[in-house]
């Protein structure tokens, strides 16, 4: 196996090379006598970029091209943000390897104002994640939220060029491409809880390729992996897809785990939330607690309605 060669398929955004290129970097350090290689390409999210997400439906949208890879044998590994991972994988695919996690919470980036609480009345927002515009809009009634696209350079270009007067972002992803100094707040999970697995990259490949699964092993965070294994139960069992106001945000304290789940209707009028403690061993069944109290407090209904618009 030591002349194994690891292709990983990838986005072509600066945030997914620079996670594709990290996993490259981990597994060459992990097995120096590998070669890895990267197989950038266009994915269906990538290429509809004037409609709002949440519009579009459709789980797994910046992630399905990649598979196709994989199964035609063009590409060995699909490197991917959790946060974009949709619950079920293909046949015979299926998620190996969760890496350490960045910072998780959402960031508050403006060229002029501090914080959500300093934004004047009215003032603008720019973000396109219902579960950002939910809690947001019920922290804050006045402030008017407008949809924002692109990847991370291109959002940050249209608050510069005065659209907004802030916008949200996931702080992960400005710290992975060196521009922390853009965040003005780190959004306390209090305020905006955080998408499931924000802020951690997973390695998804094809169930049967042991030697590789094993090769993937030492990029593994075993913390990091039941956090976000508690914050995708939770995710499944509500039916959640990538593009609704659910928010999951797990902690670990020594061998106990977390979980705080919130599902929101997107004008932020009803904002569901539910909390469970546990063992880091249950952390599964700690997500599906936490969701069947959301739905025992209305989500589904929320939910579904979403869904038919
Ligand atoms: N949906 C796009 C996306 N997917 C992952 C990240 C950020 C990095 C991460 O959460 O790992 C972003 C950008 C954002 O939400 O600001």
């Amino acid at each position: 196996m030591s002349d194994r060669v690891i292709r990983i398929a990838t986005r072509k955004s600066a945030l997914a090379m620079w996670q594709a290129e990290y996993v490259q970097a981990k597994l060459l350090s992990a097995h120096p006598h590998i070669s890895v290689e990267l197989v950038p390409m266009s994915t269906q999210g990538d290429r509809i970029l004037d409609t709002p997400l949440a519009k579009i439906g459709g789980k797994g949208l910046f992630i399905k091209e990649l598979e196709v890879a994989m199964s035609e044998g063009r590409a060995d590994i699909a490197v991917h943000s959790m946060k974009d991972v949709p619950v079920d994988f293909p046949e015979g695919f299926g998620l190996h390897c969760i890496c350490e996690r960045e910072n998780p919470y959402d960031a508050f980036v403006s060229n002029t104002y501090a914080s959500i609480e300093d934004l004047p009345q009215g003032a603008v927002v720019g973000t396109s994640s219902l579960r950002r515009q939910c809690q947001i809009r019920s922290a804050r009634p006045d402030l008017t939220i407008r949809d924002l696209r692109g990847n991370v350079n291109t959002r940050l270009a249209k608050l510069d060029e005065g659209q907004y007067d802030a916008i949200i972002l996931a702080a992960a992803g400005l710290i992975r491409l060196e521009m922390r100094e853009r965040i003005k707040t780190y959004i306390e999970p209090t305020v905006s809880l955080p998408a499931v697995g924000q802020g951690a990259v997973g390695i998804e490949c094809r169930d049967d390729d042991a030697e590789l699964i094993a090769l993937l092993q030492p990029l593994n965070h075993a913390d990091t992996e039941s956090r976000v294994k508690a914050e995708r139960a939770m995710n499944a069992k509500l039916d959640g897809g990538c593009q609704v106001p659910i928010g999951s945000y797990a902690v670990l304290n020594g061998d106990e785990l977390y979980l705080r789940g919130l599902v929101g209707s997107p004008d932020g009028s009803v904002l569901l939330l539910a909390e469970k403690r546990g063992k880091v061993s249950d952390a599964i069944n700690i997500g599906v607690d936490v969701a069947e109290q959301l739905l025992s407090q209305g989500a589904g209904e929320i939910l579904k309605a979403l869904y038919q618009d």
